[in-house]
């Protein structure tokens, strides 16, 4: 029924189911990753409370999803289509899962699995994609549901670890991981929360709501850094190992993490991951595991991945902490 013809006991009716399924969405979006719905049937939603709000002024509430932050319409951040995945990892949590994982694939016959690996600190952030043409920065984007991500382009543009241009002119897609660190986290909350503002529940969901704004300027605001540590076509840079692509993208003027080891043994990994169990506090930024990949690359490749996960890598992850549980936060631009 059009809104002109309603009556305000009509609007009422529809308005409070509305703005919870909206509410509901808008969470699935935002702090999920993981919209239940296409992005026109939110909007759609969205506009006809917009409407009813507009005819019936006295309906309207600071809590309805109108109001957020901005109070702009909230439209969506552009698509990308992701052409080589971005899978997520599969993940164990012990190191006997980890070792039983590694021989699972040293017995693997059709690939003689050399036993080297490439440790990473496994860094709590979202997935970042940077792709440059000869050397331009010209996307980037989040991994969303692994083929299709936003577009954050001119969110990038304004975090100061990520070069605009590469000194050398390379056509070609780098993956990563944008954080916030936890004392820009702690700094960000303490103004909200002076400002009489929902805070943020971890560092990881303040780097989320950070760079998925549709407003640059206030990503600009927030501090985020990056750590890269993968080039799906690394063929083109050279090199053989994953440690060698990293000290590639070293030498390009990305941030990356300074802790990789190259490991031969289950003695050294089980030492890595004692090593950054008892390091964790200490470091600035978050982090909520260890990421091991089999360091030659080709190897990689003949390994495949499954229908979800790579098979040559695989993401240890530490006991869950104590997370205080602070209200959520959804950032509506
Ligand atoms: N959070 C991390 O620090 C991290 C995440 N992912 C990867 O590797 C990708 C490469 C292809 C699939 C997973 N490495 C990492 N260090």
């Amino acid at each position: 029924v059009p809104v002109s013809q309603l009556s305000l006991a009509a609007a009422k009716e529809e308005i409070a189911p509305l703005r919870k399924q909206l509410t509901q969405w808008g969470k699935e979006y935002y702090e999920q990753d993981n919209p239940s719905v296409e992005d026109y049937v939110y909007d759609r939603a969205y506009q006809r409370l917009v409407e009813l709000e507009t005819r019936f002024p006295e309906l309207k509430s600071a809590d309805s999803p109108t109001q957020r932050v901005g109070g702009a319409v909230t439209t969506q951040l552009t698509k990308v289509h992701h052409d080589i995945p971005m899978l997520s990892m599969g993940d164990v949590f012990s190191v006997d899962e980890l070792m039983d994982f590694n021989r699972r694939q040293q017995e693997n016959g059709d690939v003689t699995v050399a036993p080297e690996y490439n440790l990473e600190l496994k860094i709590d952030g979202l997935s970042l994609s940077l792709v440059y043409e000869n050397g331009k920065l010209v996307q980037g984007s989040t991994r969303g549901n692994g083929t299709i991500g936003e577009d954050v382009t001119a969110n990038v543009m304004t975090i100061k670890s990520i070069p605009h241009q590469l000194p050398e002119p390379l056509t070609l897609e780098f993956r990563g991981e944008c954080y916030m660190p936890k004392a820009s986290f702690v700094k960000l909350n303490q103004e909200r929360e002076a400002a009489g503002l929902p805070v943020f529940a971890n560092p990881r969901n303040a780097a989320a709501g950070s760079l998925r704004q549709l407003d640059p300027k206030v990503t600009a605001k927030r501090d985020l850094a990056t750590f890269m540590y993968y080039v799906p076509e690394y063929q083109k840079l050279g090199v053989t190992t994953q440690a060698e692509s990293l000290d590639r993208m070293r030498e390009l003027g990305f941030s990356v993490n300074p802790n990789n080891r190259v490991v031969h043994s289950e003695e050294e990994i089980a030492a890595y991951i004692d090593e950054y169990t008892k390091q964790r506090d200490q470091l600035s930024y978050g982090i909520d595991g260890i990421v091991e990949k089999v360091n030659d690359l080709a190897t990689e490749n003949a390994l495949g991945n499954t229908v979800k996960v790579p098979r040559w890598e695989i993401a240890y992850k530490f006991p869950p902490e104590e997370q205080a549980t602070i209200v959520r936060d959804i950032v509506w631009t």
